[in-house]
């Protein structure tokens, strides 16, 4: 064993270059206040980035604060008291330090809530088991004010998400309150993410390169930075530079399948620092379990065929958390499996 263990050591390939600071030009910045040209903006987001960051939100930066206060406190807590809040492979919700992906293990620790409760999810990830769950939030004691600060973070965080759902319907040449159903009940989840300092920031990452698998992402990352994604016109990764009081916006799969792949999931991935610590909480706005994803009719035709069969979220899902959670022998679910070739 080296300074880190081995479970976090990155493959050659995927190991960070030293390039971290250099922030290129590129991710668009997107006024969320402008009314000329906001719906085609962001179309020219999704299509050529996959990522954009939004200011004038209208999430009031004090209850921001609120959770990111309330977060730096919990994760200054010692181990055992969070791990009093332990998740596992049945409880998803909780404290989890040993999360992997893709199979190698991630520079962090993290606290996951449901936005709405209870979160119903498949039992297992087995298509003919048709047993569900329930789970609800589990709280920490310390610090008293965490549940709170959550609580009216996701109320704030969602009108900010429909928002965007629209906007991003509208781009795509479909009504405003297309998706609205799918959402109306929802698997939406946030991560509370601490990235500690590494000792070895050449050989580890904070977060493995993935893709998230659900409906949009908007996330908060600190002025740490360390967030990158691979830009499609070249291939290389990028670093989303922290600007101050923005959120960083990024479509999932699910979309990706809606839109019949006009719109693409793009892979990102988080570098640690040796010198500084890191905060980030996403917030994962995703359907209910029962939705079956596949190309909108609207958007596939005779020239363009749907490029995906249908799937079941909550199946896709709860296949997915087994691999974050541990170290398996089987590759993660993709979507790929889903491809019409
Ligand atoms: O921490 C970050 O900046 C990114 C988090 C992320 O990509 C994820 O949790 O899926
Ligand atoms: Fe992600």
């Amino acid at each position: 064993m080296g300074v880190v263990d081995q479970a976090f050591i990155q493959a050659q390939e995927h190991r960070p270059a030293k390039s971290f600071f250099t922030y290129a030009e590129g991710i668009p910045l997107i006024d969320l206040s402008s009314t000329d040209g906001l719906v085609s903006e962001i179309g020219n987001a999704c299509k050529n980035w996959g990522f954009f960051q939004v200011v004038n939100h209208g999430v009031p930066l004090e209850k921001r604060q609120k959770l990111v206060d309330s977060s730096i406190k919990f994760f200054g807590l010692p181990l055992e008291e969070k791990r009093k809040i332990r998740r596992n492979e049945k409880q998803v919700l909780g404290y989890h330090d040993t999360e992997h992906t893709k199979n190698v293990r991630d520079w962090k620790e993290v606290f996951d809530f449901t936005a709405k409760e209870p979160y119903v999810l498949p039992a297992s990830y087995e298509p003919h088991d048709e047993e569900l769950v329930e789970l609800n939030n589990v709280w920490p004691q310390d610090p008293p004010e965490l549940k709170e600060a959550s609580e009216e973070y996701v109320k704030e965080m969602e009108k900010l998400a429909f928002k965007l759902l629209e906007l991003i319907a509208l781009s795509l040449g479909l009504p405003a309150n297309r998706f609205h159903s799918f959402f109306r009940e929802q698997t939406t989840r946030v991560k509370l993410h601490h990235y500690p300092q590494c000792p070895a920031p050449e050989l580890a990452l904070g977060l493995g390169s993935h893709k998230d698998s659900g409906g949009l992402t908007i996330l908060f990352q600190d002025e740490a930075g360390g967030l990158q994604v691979k830009s499609k016109s070249d291939g290389e990764w990028v670093a989303v530079k922290p600007i101050p009081d923005t959120y960083i916006v990024n479509v999932g799969e699910v979309i990706q399948v809606w839109s019949n792949e006009a719109y693409e999931s793009v892979e990102h991935r988080v570098m640690v620092n040796s010198e500084k610590e890191r905060y980030s909480i996403p917030y994962f706005f995703n359907p209910a379990h029962y939705t079956m994803v596949e190309p909108l009719e609207e958007l596939t035709n005779e020239q363009n065929p749907p490029k995906y069969k249908a799937y079941n979220w909550g199946k896709f899902t709860t296949n997915r958390r087994l691999s974050n959670f541990m170290k398996r022998d089987v590759e993660d679910i993709q979507i790929s499996q889903f491809k019409i070739y």
